[in-house]
């Protein structure tokens, strides 16, 4: 990522702690590819403190979805948060790094989108906060190349953006109040890279003019509340026909969810994990279940299934001088997993 030095008022004051808890997001939402994400409620957590020459730079993984995650200085976060750190002039080399994530890794549900905005998140609290939301946003969307999974977890809710290689725009729409989320989390992964190098480079007009009309009307359903025009509308021909091959079982899940009790059935980002939108008023939720469980084993798939609720907002932060008195308090018990009820759009 280009880096021009921000010139900050002053030698900014660095934080003794910044604890930050970030959504996972579930991606283009069909025909909306790199474009519309939607936050979930399942969450990472970044925790920064500055350290000195003498301890160096320490990671530290907690919980049991960051198995294999970098321990090193080539850990994301610390990665990203040292592009912040030399964007805004100031010198912290050395860091203790703890993070968490229920997110689980490279199946699809933003997990390197939440840690890239975590890791901004956090840095730009720690020196003081330099950095604007929107400056976050282009330096997000420049890591990751596409601003559906960074806008969703930064903005919270239902985002439509648009990045033309230099500058990124996104709207956030509020969910609608019945929307649920069915996620369906095959046990093996498939890494973004590998998923987005399967694609074609071209597209026939035709194909084309389905995915603008569909991302289209689907962003209008969701902004106005009309669930019936889900199933419609979140067929997509860019990029699920061609990462089907790597999820099997994707193709009938797609296909006949509606007729499941779904209101529409999607790849959730690159995949593998599968997307099911449900109307809490009226989805025959166990049927859902029962249809992708089954449909998952006879393709001898193993899965784990999860209701998640569209989450409505960015990152939280707690901020901490070292004579807090909760200044030791372990990151998740300074900023807890949300109960459903707090799910306020
Ligand atoms: N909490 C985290 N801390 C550091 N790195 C992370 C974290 N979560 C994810 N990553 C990085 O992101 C990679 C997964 O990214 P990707 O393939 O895009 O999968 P996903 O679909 O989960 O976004 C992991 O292999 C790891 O390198
Ligand atoms: N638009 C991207 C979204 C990737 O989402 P992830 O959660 O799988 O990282 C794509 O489809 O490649």
């Amino acid at each position: 990522m280009k880096l021009e030095q921000h010139q900050t008022q002053g030698a900014p004051t660095v934080k003794d702690r910044v604890v930050v808890r970030v959504p996972a997001s579930t991606a283009n939402l069909g025909p909306g590819f790199d474009s519309l994400g939607m936050a979930l409620s399942l969450f990472s957590w970044v925790d920064l403190r500055p350290s000195t020459p003498e301890e160096g730079t320490t990671v530290t993984l907690l919980g049991d979805q960051v198995e294999g995650v970098a321990t090193d200085k080539t850990n994301l976060v610390y990665v990203v948060a040292q592009e912040v750190f030399a964007r805004a002039g100031v010198k912290l080399p050395e860091l203790h790094i703890t993070l968490r994530s229920d997110i689980p890794l490279t199946r699809g549900l933003g997990s390197s989108a939440s840690a890239i905005v975590g890791a901004l998140f956090a840095a730009n609290e720690l020196i003081g906060s330099p950095f604007t939301v929107d400056e976050l946003f282009q330096m997000a969307t420049a890591e990751e190349n596409h601003p559906d999974n960074v806008g969703a977890s930064l903005f919270g809710g239902i985002i439509a953006a648009a990045w033309d290689g230099t500058r990124a725009e996104a709207v956030r729409l509020n969910p609608p109040e019945a929307l649920e989320a069915l996620v369906v989390i095959p046990e093996f992964e498939l890494s973004t890279k590998k998923a987005r190098t399967i694609l074609p480079q071209q597209l026939s007009l035709k194909d084309a003019v389905f995915n603008v009309s569909h991302s289209s009307l689907l962003t209008a359903a969701l902004a106005t509340g009309r669930l019936d025009l889900l199933r419609h509308a979140m067929r997509d021909k860019l990029h699920q026909p061609y990462r089907a091959s790597l999820v099997p079982g994707m193709d009938a899940i797609l296909r006949d969810a509606a007729d499941h009790g779904a209101l529409g059935a999607v790849l959730s980002g690159a995949g593998p994990t599968l997307l099911l939108l449900a109307d809490s008023g009226s989805s025959d939720r166990e049927e859902m279940v029962r249809f992708v469980t089954d449909a998952m084993a006879a393709e001898g798939i193993s899965v784990t299934t999860q209701w998640l609720l569209p989450w409505p907002h960015g990152p939280e932060a707690v901020v901490l001088d070292s004579d807090d008195p909760k200044f030791e308090l372990e990151l998740s018990e300074l900023l807890p997993v949300p109960a459903a009820a707090e799910v306020v759009r």
